[in-house]
């Protein structure tokens, strides 16, 4: 039955009924539904509670009728349940009061077990009997946007300590990195061991690096993340934000489907990527505020520009903003199924 999903199908290159479509953080502040029920609860205590984690994955699923749910939690629960000292600021993002810069800090990563999440086993199992046809995407942060956050102690523009460490104690770097994948790797693995039927690795910030450090320091790590579901039969969608120059290579770390940001045109990413890969993307988030109209021709020009992929899903370049207007994107959804009905 899922096999047989829009999701699946496109991510696996097969022809599909129409274009499926998602949205990234299509969990979240632009629904009201989603800031009632979040009321008074911290995010990363929201993201442990089986409860609030299954309602507020379906929420978006109802509203829009997309053709997957995005597991709601965040790249560093896992983070959190081997230990790390982490919080999530409201309107910031990941903050982590003690940085990680010297060897001995590594050792504030142990493994990642699933007898430390068996909430999310719980959370991840009660959607799959939910959703029925429809697929969950698991998800997980790669191990260079997990570092930023780890290295930095908080959200980067510039990235420099990250770098600093990168290029200044390689086999430092090296050693975090390997940490990260397998917690990485861990936190993907249980998703689909509960019956998550595709995976995201979000490397949202790598798009920070040229090619040459992507290859020599970034690449392996997220391959070993993404080869723990290896063997699990689950399609792998691989992201970040303004990878234009590494898309094929975020491709070859083992990847079935690569996300595109909005800053290349979906024409030249799959001119970039040839027939071996499937293609995620890729509206400007910033046009969800633009007249119907303007939202509407774009959408169709990438639906149009998605069918020289071997495989389309849309959706957005980046995640959903907070002050979205949730109507616009059920639009959206009714235009995509429409506009590549075949
Ligand atoms: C970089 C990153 C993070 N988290 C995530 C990424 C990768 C995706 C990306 O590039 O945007 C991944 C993520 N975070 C969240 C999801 C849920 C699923 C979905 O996409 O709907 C997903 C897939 C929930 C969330 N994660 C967060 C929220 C907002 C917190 C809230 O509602 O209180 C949600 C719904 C918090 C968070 N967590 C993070 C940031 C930057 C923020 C925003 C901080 C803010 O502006 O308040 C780190």
């Amino acid at each position: 039955m899922i096999a047989d999903s829009p999701l699946v199908l496109a991510a696996t290159r097969q022809p599909v009924p129409h274009t499926p479509v998602w949205f990234m953080r299509q969990a979240g502040r632009s629904l009201p539904e989603y800031r009632e029920l979040r009321e008074g609860t911290a995010m990363l205590e929201a993201c442990r509670t089986p409860d609030l984690v299954t309602e507020i994955t379906l929420q978006p699923v109802r509203r829009h009728k997309v053709d997957a749910a995005i597991f709601f939690s965040d790249i560093v629960v896992p983070l959190a349940a081997v230990g790390v000292d982490v919080d999530i600021v409201p309107g910031t993002g990941p903050v982590v009061p003690a940085p990680f810069r010297t060897r001995a800090d590594l050792d504030r990563l142990p493994d990642l077990t699933p007898d430390a999440i068996p909430d999310i086993t719980e959370s991840v199992s009660r959607l799959v009997a939910e959703l029925g046809a429809t697929p969950l995407i698991g998800f997980a942060g790669a191990p260079f946007t997990l570092a930023s956050y780890l290295v930095e102690g908080g959200p980067s523009r510039t990235h420099e300590h990250t770098k600093a460490l990168m290029h200044g104690d390689p086999q430092l770097w090296n050693d975090l990195c390997e940490r990260l994948a397998q917690i990485s790797g861990a936190f993907l693995r249980v998703q689909v061991e509960a019956g998550a039927s595709a995976v995201q690795l979000f490397d949202s910030w790598v798009g920070a690096l040229p090619r040459a450090d992507y290859v020599t320091h970034v690449q392996r790590h997220s391959a070993a993340a993404l080869a723990a579901v290896d063997g699990l039969g689950v399609p792998r969608i691989h992201f970040g934000v303004g990878t234009g120059e590494l898309l094929d290579l975020m491709g070859e770390a083992g990847a079935d489907v690569v996300g595109v940001d909005f800053r290349v045109s979906l024409t030249d990413a799959v001119a970039r990527l040839g027939d071996a890969y499937a293609v995620q993307g890729n509206l400007d988030p910033a046009l969800l505020g633009a007249p119907w109209e303007v939202v509407e021709a774009k959408v169709r020009s990438i639906l149009d520009a998605g069918r020289a992929a071997p495989g389309h899903i849309f959706n957005l370049g980046h995640g959903v903003p907070p002050h979205a207007d949730p109507d616009v994107l059920t639009r959206i959804v009714e235009v995509v199924h429409e506009h590549s009905a075949r």
